[in-house]
């Protein structure tokens, strides 16, 4: 077994729990509350501008033009990601304005920032993964289950995610071809780290939809 093929065994469940979670179902049919759709969005604005950073920063820890290539591409499809947030705020009529990192927000860039500081190349590529991998299996999964027909407010966000039909690179097969290719040389307590660190960027996929469905904040004021 490839270090991916047990990376993606050992995040089926993870996966699976986050199609069946409430948020999901709920842009499954159309029927997401404005409020958790509007904390959504707040909180994802804050995560794409870190993801942007930490993009740049994973991409000074690799010689290998082609993947430095295909970071650049990915940072143009987040810098895009706008639409999708736009998506939801037409719905809601919301303006994002005055806000703050959630907790969860906070942990999971937080994360982000430090695999791709203190950690392998390696550790950068899996800490960035879950987010487009997890996105693409929800666009795809939702397409294939006719989500994204006309009765859908939220049709058009579920298409900026499933992986078009005519695009020319496999972003998410070469995710994980430049994952394999990073931990070639790895022991296995090495390579474990990596998993842990994939794994864990996961489980804060499916916190990021728990934290907009529980409206989840800080305790106290301050
Ligand atoms: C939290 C989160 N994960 C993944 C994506 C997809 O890029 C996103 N927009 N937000």
């Amino acid at each position: 077994m490839t270090f991916s093929e047990d990376v993606l065994t050992r995040a089926q469940p993870m996966m699976a729990a986050i199609m069946a979670h409430p948020f999901v179902q709920g842009i499954a049919n159309g029927k997401v509350s404005d409020d958790t759709l509007n904390y959504y969005v707040e909180q994802d604005e804050h995560y794409l501008k870190d993801y942007l950073q930490v993009t740049a920063l994973t991409l000074t820890k690799t010689d290998n033009a082609d993947d430095i290539a295909r970071l650049l591409e990915t940072a143009q499809f987040v810098s895009n990601e706008s639409k999708a947030h736009e998506v939801m705020l037409n719905i809601t009529g919301h303006h994002v304005a005055d806000w703050r990192r959630s907790p969860d927000t906070q942990l999971y860039t937080d994360h982000m920032y430090t695999s791709a500081y203190h950690g392998t190349y390696a550790d950068a590529i899996a800490v960035l993964l879950p987010c487009a991998w997890s996105y693409g299996v929800i666009g795809s999964e939702l397409v294939s289950q006719g989500a994204n027909n006309e009765a859908n407010p939220l049709k058009e966000w579920i298409e900026i995610y499933a992986p078009q039909a005519g695009d020319a690179i496999d972003y998410n097969a070469w995710r994980f071809d430049a994952l394999e290719r990073a931990v070639a040389n790895f022991s296995d307590s090495q390579k474990e780290h990596v998993a842990q660190t994939f794994l864990k960027s996961l489980e804060m996929e499916w916190r990021f939809w728990e934290a907009a469905w529980q409206q989840t904040q800080w305790q106290f004021e301050f």
